[in-house]
């Protein structure tokens, strides 16, 4: 079962819809094992028929059927309901191939940093000569149709099927650089950026205003950016509000 609301274009099954449905859900269930005690052998009677049978048991603290099933919604809507944390991002191999994929497309530094070599070198039969400010174009070299299939398309599948890192040892993907001036921070910018998105998607729907398309074209500078601003409308979906304050 999807939980959360889903969205469907500009339709959106509501939040509290689905609560309301899960709730009635829970009515039942409770009601069919509160037919079932006295029915079966202690060893037969699963967790719930156990909480009816003994929920009186307690005289100082006794249970009721309310307090039965909230314990039951929470064991059941528990790993559900919570927030993202670091130690879930090893577990989300897709995101991170969509992270991968991303910068494949849309790098940061499109051209790097400049570059500027000490002496003058030979590099496939050209001659570099020192000094010379270097510029390499890796928004060119992640589109190149030898290295990539389907190149413009955006498919994160492509990185489940390659070990394609980040660190730079393969020269057909640099999103951080390469070499001694490589990134310095890429283990902390991929996992903000990871932890980031994660706990976006996790917390909330994104829904696009009425009528306006989702549009990928870039404005081309030192830092690439989207020719016009995403504009995204947040939409809670955890049941508890709480977390959204923590
Ligand atoms: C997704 C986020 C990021 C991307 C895609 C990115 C990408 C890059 C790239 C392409 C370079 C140039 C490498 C080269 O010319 O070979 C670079 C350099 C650098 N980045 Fe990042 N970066 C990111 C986040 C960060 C963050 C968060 C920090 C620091 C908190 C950082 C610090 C640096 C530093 C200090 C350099 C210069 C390294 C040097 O020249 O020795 N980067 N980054």
């Amino acid at each position: 079962m999807m939980w959360g609301a889903t969205v469907e274009g500009e339709e959106r099954t509501s939040l509290g819809n689905e609560l309301k449905t899960l709730d009635l859900l829970f009515d039942r269930v409770m009601e069919s094992h509160v037919k079932m005690v006295g029915k079966k052998t202690e060893e037969e009677e699963d967790f719930l028929q156990y909480l009816i049978r003994v929920k009186d048991e307690d005289e100082k603290a006794p249970l009721s059927l309310t307090h039965v099933k909230s314990l039951l919604m929470d064991m059941v809507l528990g790993g559900v309901d919570t927030i993202v944390e670091e130690s879930h991002l090893p577990k989300l191999p897709y995101l991170q191939a969509v992270m991968k994929e991303t910068l494949r497309l849309h790098p940061t530094l499109p051209l790097l940093v400049p570059h500027r070599n000490s002496e003058t070198s030979v590099v496939a039969g050209y001659t570099v000569p020192k000094d010379s400010k270097i510029f390499i174009n890796v928004w060119a070299i992640h589109r190149d149709p030898k290295h990539w299939d389907e190149p413009n398309e955006f498919k994160p599948e492509r990185f489940l099927e390659n070990s394609l890192d980040f660190n730079g040892g393969d020269f057909k993907y640099l999103p951080f650089g390469s070499g001694r001036r490589i990134c310095a921070a890429i283990n902390m910018a991929e996992r903000l950026v990871l932890f980031n998105i994660a706990s976006l998607l996790h917390s909330f729907d994104w829904v696009a205003p009425k009528g306006q398309k989702f549009e990928v074209e870039e404005k081309f500078g030192l830092v690439l950016k989207l020719k016009s601003p995403l504009v995204a409308i947040p939409v809670p979906r955890l049941s508890d509000p709480k977390l959204y304050t923590a």
